[in-house]
């Protein structure tokens, strides 16, 4: 599996070139994209400046060498590589396991090309499979946590390893959805848009334009 991540982390680090302001995703997959860039930073002196998802990989592309700059210090993003927890047959995404997604989002909306780096094992014909992420400000976030109850939607909370309640590098919680078969993530986006106290969800729907898969016979890129 590690093998597989690294394969497609360093296929991606391919569409970068010099000049480039790249979005640094954030999980286990986008380390090794990181991790490539920053080789390529240190030993063949690829200019870019990379514009972070989270502090862990804002404390990994320091430690590379990589300039970093905010996301409201430039003008668009050329290119963000990032992975992802499920993908479905339309391109259609769920993201947030590592409760970066709201950074994520943000990113990825001002990019002009958005690239998903995953095993196969994420791919599947309908989400569901992976809890829906939803990021709620502290404030009300019981009622929230209610209203998602009485959808049917099955929530939890989101906890740190000691049973303490995560707080994202937004100082938000997540309260994660476990919804069987997702068959309209258009319409629940929409519902959870319309939440009172949600800050972001972890559909990524109509988002990206390349995912980029590792498997068994090696990559296969996949286009929208
Ligand atoms: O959305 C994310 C973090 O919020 C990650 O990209 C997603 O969880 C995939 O991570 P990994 O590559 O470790 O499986």
């Amino acid at each position: 599996m590690e093998n597989l991540k690294k394969m497609v982390g360093v296929k991606a680090a391919e569409f970068v070139k010099d000049g480039m302001i790249v979005g640094l995703g954030t999980g286990s997959t986008a380390a090794f994209f990181v991790e490539e860039l920053g080789r390529r930073v240190a030993e063949e002196s690829l200019q870019i400046v990379g514009v972070t998802t989270s502090n862990v990989t804002s404390a990994q592309a320091r430690e590379l060498g990589i300039p970093l700059k905010s996301i409201d210090e430039v003008d668009f993003v050329d290119v963000t590589v990032d992975g992802a927890d499920e993908i479905d047959a339309q391109l259609n995404g769920i993201k947030g396991g590592g409760a970066a997604l709201l950074m994520e989002k943000i990113v990825a909306t001002y990019s002009r090309d958005y690239i998903w780096i995953v095993d196969a094992s994420k791919m599947s014909e309908t989400l569901g499979t992976f809890k829906v992420p939803v990021e709620v400000v502290p404030y009300g976030a019981g009622q929230v946590f209610r209203k998602f109850e009485q959808a049917g939607y099955a929530p939890t909370w989101r906890e740190n390893a000691d049973g303490s309640r995560l707080l994202t590098d937004m100082q938000h919680y997540i309260i994660d959805l476990h919804i069987d078969k997702i068959t309209e993530p258009e319409k629940l986006a929409r519902k959870l848009d319309l939440t009172v106290g949600v800050v972001e969800h972890g559909l990524f729907n109509n988002m990206v334009k390349k995912v980029i898969v590792g498997g068994a016979d090696g990559v296969d890129i996949l286009t929208k």
